[in-house]
Formats: C-alpha cells, structure tokens, sequence
C-alpha cells in the first residue's frame, strides 16, 4: 500500500554508461519508522531546553548553587552581564555534551555490529535513567551524574537515529524525512520551556525536579519506537543478513523491483566489509571531502550561536531586564519559531536543495546579529537595562527570533542531514561518530563558555558570532556541493568527482 504515487530516480554510473532505475514508493511502513526514530531529537532537544529553565528557577540555585542565588537576590551590584557566570552552573549544562561527545564512540561500533535500531534502544534507556536520577538527585554529584547518563543516551541517539532515517527514505523525499529529526528536537525544546514555564509556577519548590524527571518521557518513546521499527536494509546487508534485508528494502519501497537499490547497498555493504579498520579508514585522502564538511558542519552549526540562545534563553533576557516572567514567556516564542521555521525546512529542502537555504539563512542571521548587538551595545549599560524601553527589548526578541528561524530551517536540520547522507556506506557509522562528536564538543564549549563570554564580551559577542556567519556562508558558497536529490549510495559519482575543488581527492 502506497500513501503518495511511486517515482523513480535515474542515474548514471560510474562508468557513465549504464543507468540504473531506483523504484521505491512513499510507503506508510517508512513514513511510521521516520516519526517513531525522530523521537531520538525530542529526547535532545527536551535537554537542551530544560537546562536554561531550570538554572534561573530560585528553588533550584539556592539548593544546589547557593552562590549564584546570593548573587542574583542580593548583588545589586553584580554587573548585568555576569550574574549567572559561574562554572558550577556551566557544569551541570555542559556535562550532558562531554559525556555524549565520548559516548559516540562506543555508539559508532554498536550503529555497525548491533544495527541501528538497537543502538536506538540503548540511547532510551540510558536516557530514562539519567532523567530519574536527576529527578532525585540531593546533591550535586546526582545532578551531574544524571546529565552524563543523559549524554550517554544522547550520543547513542544522535548517532543512530539521523543514519536511519537517511538510509530508510526514499531518495526525493530524504531531506525531509532526515529533517524528522530536528523537528523533534525542537518540539522538544519548545516543551521543555513550556514545562519549565508551568513548573516554576509549583508552590513549594520542587517544579524543577518534575522539569528534569519528565524527561523520561521521550526516552520511552524512543525505547518503544526502536523495538517496534524494523533495521534499514543498508545495516541489515551490512551486517551479512541479506536475504532479510532485500525482504526489508521490498517492504519499505512498496515494490517488487528493488534489485538495482538492493545491488548497490550489497556493493557498499561488500566495500565497507573489506574496512578491517573503519577510523584509519575515515582518514584517507579519499574520504577527506566527507569528513572536512561533516566537522565543518558542525563547528559552524554551533559557532552561529544559536545554543547561546537555546541554552540561557530565559537566563539571557533576564539579563536584558525583563522580569523572570516576561523572560520565560520570550524564551517559548523563540521555542516555537523554532518549532515553526523548522517546517519551512521540511517543505524546501528536496525543492530548493541544501544550498539556498543556508544561503538565505546566512544574509538573515547576520542581519539579526548585528541589530542586537547594536541595541544592547546603546542600550544596556553594565548596572542598569533601563535604556531598554519597552520597543526596544521587543525589537531584541523580534531580533533573536529573526535569527532563530533561519537558524531552523538551515544549520539546524541541515548539520545533520548533510554529514548523514554524503558518507559512502564503509565510513557512515564511523563518519557519523565523528558528526556526534564534533557537535557535541562545539556545544559543550558554548555551554561551558558562554556565560564567562557573555560577562567578559558583553554585547560584542553577538558581533563575535555574526562574524562567524559570514565566514560560514562564504564556505558554503564555494565548498559545499549540492546533495539534493542524489541517491545515497551514489554520492561519491555524482557529488564529489564532480565539484570543483572536492575531485582533486578522489581516486
Ligand atoms: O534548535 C536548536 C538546536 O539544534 C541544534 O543545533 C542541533 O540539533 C542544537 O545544538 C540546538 O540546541
């Protein structure tokens, strides 16, 4: 059964010659297991989210940071910008992205000897007990405990789920379906704002640990998502179960003429078979182009500043002078811009390809950048925000979510949809290991610097970040082919042995 009309995708071979016919229908097989693995990105995003909450929740910083709770209640004196730096609290934020940047390494040989899907199972549960810990925790070891456990579960995720949904959609519609993925982590964002909105409200104090606690949830759904999917065929075929995977490739394409797609992934799957080294491998000249864009990606993806956002939303407008209230409330409008713009995403991405929109998203970001820069730069002095009348602040959110939603529909998704469809089969796991990792160690570093670089920059360090756009955009220009629309095991013919500067690393 069908949901949408089938197509088929021609392409040429190596050899130029012969053309190869891909049959493969939107089936509501694949359709179920795209939704039911992007619950790995709520689990993400419900951490990212719920950390900013959490740390300007009084209850919450007088029990575990009493410092900084002094500081805020009592230290008029503080200057705006620095308030909250203080690296305990940076810690319990940036924890979560040490432990995932480690765990991809682990999450890297499971994705290739267990399967995808089983990794997927793993990062749930490693994810639900870090979330009752944290829920539990009376110190600070148990706090940061269940941010690593939660970080493990994030690795193994992050790893898995976009390598999945890469290699179980059909070529027209990959984009999309891979954008799944950050579409959950931004809904999962968005709730644990709006979470964290209602649980600061709870008499007594103890919203925070339902704020941490219900993060459990996600992970439940990903652990029952992952054991009700079935593996992709590429892993299945990988792994020597070929006769299983061909059954999978004609289940999820809806047809019986699956022998040209089913020949390629034997291909691939025979080439990364004779890989006895897969890290050794990822380093060779001729899987340079993959593996510079997919670090580039992400040290870009981060250095936009975007988790400056994500992270210290609620913390960042405080420091702008809005009431704690007023700085919650902003934070769930950037949440679901966030949310919104990430469907434009969806929609473009297999029309306008990858490139245009982080084009466009590259004009837009830099625009919104400097106009914040310049109005905090005027307006907001170290003691006082009083130069930030009421205009002016809604400017700034006007402003950061003019940056948010660009951000969404272009080095949100495509961070992880470029680096998990452009590695061949022999270096995917390995080359999304390194994806993980790469993005995990920028985030941390954000996390871990950024309150510091908040209070020594001040308002030049949204300058800092525009500059880093610029730089990015240029790069995409001139180095960062097309994807859309390629097969995936056809990459390397038809991307990189055709682009310019790429070809002088191929064989
Ligand atoms: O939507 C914003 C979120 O998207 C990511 O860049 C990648 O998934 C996260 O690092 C960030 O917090």
């Amino acid at each position: 059964m069908a949901l949408e009309r089938s197509y088929s995708v021609s392409i040429e071979t190596a050899t130029g010659d012969r053309r190869i016919k891909l049959e493969a229908k939107i089936t509501p097989v694949v359709v179920i297991s795209c939704i039911m693995a992007a619950t790995g990105g709520l689990m993400f995003g419900y951490d990212v989210g719920i950390s900013g909450g959490v740390t300007s929740m009084p209850h919450f910083l007088k029990k575990f940071f009493p410092e900084v709770y002094r500081r805020i209640e009592h230290g008029a004196k503080e200057s705006n910008y620095c308030k909250y730096d203080n690296q305990g609290l940076q810690l319990f934020t940036s924890s979560l992205y040490l432990a995932a940047l480690i765990a991809t390494f682990f999450a890297s040989y499971t994705t290739r000897k267990l399967g995808r899907r089983l990794t997927m199972v793993l990062a749930g549960l490693f994810f639900i007990s870090g979330a009752i810990l944290n829920a539990a925790a009376v110190n600070f070891a148990m706090l940061v405990i269940g941010r690593i456990l939660l970080g493990c579960g994030v690795g193994f995720g992050n790893q898995a789920v976009p390598v999945f949904l890469s290699e179980i959609a059909p070529t027209r519609i990959r984009g999309a379906l891979n954008i799944l993925f950050q579409l959950n982590v931004t809904i999962g964002i968005l709730c644990a704002n709006l979470i964290n909105y209602g649980t600061s409200k709870i008499e007594g104090g103890w919203g925070w640990r339902l704020s941490l606690g219900l993060a459990g949830v996600p992970a439940l759904m990903l652990t029952i998502g992952a054991l009700v999917v079935t593996d992709t065929p590429n892993s299945l075929i990988e792994r020597g179960r070929l006769a299983e995977g061909k059954a999978v490739l004609t289940r999820i394409r809806g047809t019986e003429h699956v022998e040209p797609e089913y020949m390629e992934i034997v291909e691939a799957s025979r080439l990364a078979a004779e890989v006895k080294h897969p890290f050794k491998n990822l380093l060779q000249r001729r899987n340079r182009p993959q593996l510079v864009i997919a670090i580039v990606m992400q040290i870009f993806q981060q250095f936009t500043g975007i988790n400056a956002i994500m992270f210290y939303a609620p913390v960042l407008f405080n420091t702008l002078g809005f009431q704690r209230d007023a700085s919650l409330y902003s934070a769930v409008i950037t949440g679901a811009v966030n949310v919104l713009a990430t469907f434009v995403s969806i929609y473009f991405v297999d029309k306008v390809g990858r490139r245009a929109l982080l084009l466009e998203a590259g004009v837009q970001m830099f625009i919104s950048q400097s106009v914040i820069a310049v109005l905090l730069g005027l307006k907001v002095k170290d003691q006082s925000s009083a130069g930030l009348t009421h205009g002016l602040a809604l400017l700034v959110v006007v402003m950061v979510c003019t940056f948010v939603s660009s951000f969404a529909w272009s080095w949100g998704p495509l961070g992880w949809l470029i680096p998990s469809e452009t590695f061949p089969l022999e270096t995917r796991s390995v080359g999304q290991s390194v994806t993980v990792c790469v993005n995990m160690l920028f985030t941390f570093i954000i996390a871990q610097a950024f309150l510091s670089m908040l209070c020594q920059m001040k308002y030049t360090i949204f300058v800092f970040f525009s500059a880093w756009v610029l730089v990015m955009s240029l790069s995409v220009l001139f180095l960062l082919p097309e994807t859309k629309n390629v097969p995936i095991e056809e990459m390397t013919e038809k991307v990189w042995k055709q682009h310019w500067f790429w070809r002088t690393f191929m064989d």
